[in-house]
C-alpha cells in the first residue's frame, strides 16, 4: 500500500528493466509521445551491454587476434608467437562496454523524455508498482526483467569460488586452468576465447556440445576446439564440487564411471533462468506456470492483461535481437492496440565461436521429429573460391527445403556465418523458394556464393534428369 510520503507518478507505460528489451520499448514509446517510466535496479543496458554480448564479443575479438599469426603462416607471412597482455585485453573489453554505454544511459533516456527510476520495482496491486518511496500508476506495464545464470544445485558448489557471466569479465589475471561447466553458447564462446588467450581450458558437458544445433554444423567447431587444445568432456555430468590445492575439483558422472577434474577456476555456464521472486506478481494477478515461467498469451500478455513481458523474461530463447523484436510487438499492442504476436519461425541465432555457427528455422533433426517431408541441400566452403583464396575452407551451408523447394531452414558453419545468414532469414520469413536465391546474381568471389550454390542444388538433380535429357534430344531433332 502506498505510504503517506510516497511520490505518485502517472504514466502510459511503466517498463521494469532497462536491458535490451526494456530500453527499446521505452525509446519507442516515448518517441511516439507516450509518458514512460523506466525502472532499473542494476546497470543501465542490462546483461547484453554489461556482462553479455558486448564484453564477450570484445573478448572473442582479442582472442581471435591471438590466432592471426598462425593463420598468416599458412599464407606465407610469418609473425612471432603472440605476446598476450591479459590486463590490456580486459582493458579493451571494458573500453568497448564504456564506448557503447552512453547509448543506453540514464542521461540519454531522460533527454528523450523518459522518467528513469533507479531501484528495484515491485507490484503493489494489479495497476501499481513501487520503487522505494515512489508509486507508479500506469495504463500498461512491461516486465523486461531478463534472466540470470542458472547455477545447478551441485553438492559442494556453494563452498568453492566460481565465476559466471556476471563476474568473469572482472577477472584481472588469466586463469591457469579454466573449467567451464556447460557446453552451450557461453561455454563454447568463452571457453575458446580463454584458450586462445593462453589458459588451459576444459569444457564439461552432460550431453553434447551445442545440443540444440545440427551436429553436422557443430562438428567443424568441435574439431577446431580440440585442435586448439580445449579438453572437451561431452557426456560428463558434473555432480559434486570441492576445494582442491590451487583451485577446485569436480566429480563427473560419465558412461565409464565417476571421474574427477581439477582446475584453478570454474566458470558456470549451465543455462539461464528468470527469477520473478520479489516482484509481487501474486498480488498483481500475474501467474507463473509449473516451471516458474510467466504464463503468456500469443501477444506476450501475462494473466494480468495490462502487463506484458519482453526479452529473456518472456521465457523463450535468450537473444538481444529477439528482445528487440519483442519490443516492437509490445509497442504495437500497447500503443496501436494491434493484436501482434512474436515471430516464431525466422528467429536466427549465431554462436560466435570459430568457426561461427548460424541457424534460422528448424534443424534437420527438428523437421524429422515433426515428421515433415524435406530435402537437404549442402554447399561446402571447400568448394568456394573465396574460402580457398583465404585458406579457410572449413564448414558448409546446409539448407532444408520442402519437396517443392520452399525454404524451411538453413544453417551455416564457417567464417562470417552470422553475416551470411540474412538472406536465409528472409527466405524463411517470406516463404521463398530455393529458386529465388539460386536466381540472384551474387558477386564473385564471395562466401555468399556458397548460399547460392546450395540453393541451386535443388535444381541439379531435376535439371540433369532423364526427362531433361529427353527434351534436349527432342529439340536437337527439330533442328
Ligand atoms: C555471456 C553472454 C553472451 C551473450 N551473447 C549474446 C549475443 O552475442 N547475441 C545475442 O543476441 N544475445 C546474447 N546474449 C543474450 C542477451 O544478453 C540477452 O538475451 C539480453 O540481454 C536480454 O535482454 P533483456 O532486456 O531481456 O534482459 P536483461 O539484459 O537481463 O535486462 C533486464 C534488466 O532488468 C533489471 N531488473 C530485473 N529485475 C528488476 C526489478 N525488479 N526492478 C528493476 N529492474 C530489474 C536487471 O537489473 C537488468 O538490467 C548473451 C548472454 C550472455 C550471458
Ligand atoms: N551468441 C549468442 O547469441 C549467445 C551467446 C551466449 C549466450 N547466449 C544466450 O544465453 C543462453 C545461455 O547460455 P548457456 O551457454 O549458459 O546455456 P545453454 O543452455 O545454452 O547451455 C548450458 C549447458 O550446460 C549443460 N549443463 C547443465 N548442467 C550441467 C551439469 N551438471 N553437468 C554438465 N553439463 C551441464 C547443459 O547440458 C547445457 O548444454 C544461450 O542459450 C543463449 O540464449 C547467446
Amino acid at each position: 500500500m502506498a505510504g503517506a510520503t510516497a511520490e505518485r507518478l502517472e504514466a502510459d507505460l511503466c517498463v521494469v528493466g532497462a536491458g535490451s528489451a526494456g530500453l527499446s520499448i521505452a525509446a519507442g514509446a516515448s518517441q511516439l509521445g507516450a509518458r514512460v517510466v523506466l525502472i532499473e535496479a542494476g546497470a543501465m543496458g542490462g546483461d547484453c551491454l554489461n556482462v553479455g554480448c558486448v564484453p564477450s564479443k570484445a573478448l572473442i575479438a582479442a582472442a581471435r587476434a591471438a590466432t592471426l599469426g598462425e593463420r598468416a603462416a599458412g599464407l606465407g607471412v610469418a609473425y612471432g608467437p603472440p605476446a598476450i597482455d591479459f590486463a590490456a585485453v580486459m582493458g579493451h573489453v571494458h573500453r568497448t562496454v564504456a564506448a557503447i554505454a552512453p547509448v543506453d544511459s540514464e542521461e540519454r533516456y531522460s533527454a528523450m523524455g523518459v522518467t528513469v527510476l533507479r531501484g528495484r520495482a515491485c507490484f503493489l496491486d494489479p495497476r501499481t508498482v513501487a520503487v522505494g518511496e515512489r508509486r507508479i500508476a500506469a495504463r500498461r506495464f512491461v516486465l523486461a526483467t531478463g534472466s540470470r545464470p542458472f547455477v545447478p544445485p551441485l553438492p559442494g558448489l556453494d563452498a568453492v569460488p566460481y565465476l559466471t557471466n556476471e563476474t568473469v569479465f572482472a577477472l584481472e589475471a588469466l586463469p591457469r586452468h579454466l573449467l567451464v561447466l556447460g557446453g552451450g553458447a557461453i561455454g563454447c564462446e568463452l571457453g575458446q576465447a580463454f584458450r586462445r588467450l593462453g589458459a588451459e581450458v576444459s569444457i564439461v558437458e552432460q550431453g553434447r556440445l551445442l545440443a540444440g544445433e545440427d551436429p553436422e554444423l557443430v562438428e567443424p567447431l568441435r574439431r577446431r576446439l580440440l585442435a586448439e587444445g580445449v579438453a572437451l568432456r561431452e557426456g560428463a555430468r558434473a555432480e559434486r564440487a570441492e576445494a582442491a590445492a590451487g583451485g577446485l575439483r569436480l566429480t563427473l558422472a560419465t558412461e565409464a564411471g565417476a571421474e574427477t577434474l581439477e582446475a584453478s577456476h570454474l566458470l558456470v555456464a549451465a543455462g539461464r533462468r528468470s527469477d520473478f521472486a520479489g516482484l509481487g506478481l501474486d498480488g498483481a494477478g500475474i501467474a507463473l506456470d509449473e516451471r516458474g515461467r510467466l504464463q503468456l498469451d500469443g501477444r506476450l500478455r501475462t494473466t494480468n492483461r495490462r502487463v506484458f513481458a519482453a526479452g529473456d523474461a518472456a521465457g523463450g530463447p535468450c537473444f538481444t535481437h529477439l528482445a528487440g523484436h519483442h519490443a516492437g510487438v509490445v509497442l504495437k499492442n500497447v500503443l496501436f492496440r494491434l493484436p501482434a504476436g512474436p515471430e516464431r519461425l525466422a528467429v536466427p541465432r549465431v554462436t560466435y565461436a570459430e568457426p561461427e555457427l548460424a541457424q534460422v528455422g528448424p534443424t534437420e533433426a527438428e523437421l524429422r521429429a515433426q515428421g515433415r517431408r524435406f530435402e537437404v541441400l549442402r554447399s561446402a566452403f571447400f568448394e568456394n573460391d573465396r574460402a580457398q583464396c583465404e585458406g579457410e575452407t572449413e564448414g558448409l551451408v546446409k539448407v532444408l527445403v520442402t519437396p517443392r523447394g520452399r525454404v524451411l531452414g538453413a544453417g551455416i558453419a564457417g567464417p562470417q556465418a552470422g553475416e551470411l545468414i540474412l538472406p536465409w532469414v528472409l527466405a524463411v520469413k517470406r516463404g521463398m523458394k530455393a529458386g529465388d536465391l539460386a536466381q540472384a546474381i551474387v558477386p564473385y568471389p564471395t562466401r555468399s556464393e556458397a548460399s547460392k550454390r546450395a540453393a541451386a542444388g535443388y535444381f541439379l538433380p531435376r535439371l540433369f534428369s532423364e526427362r531433361s535429357r529427353r527434351l534436349v534430344r527432342l529439340l536437337r531433332r527439330l533442328g
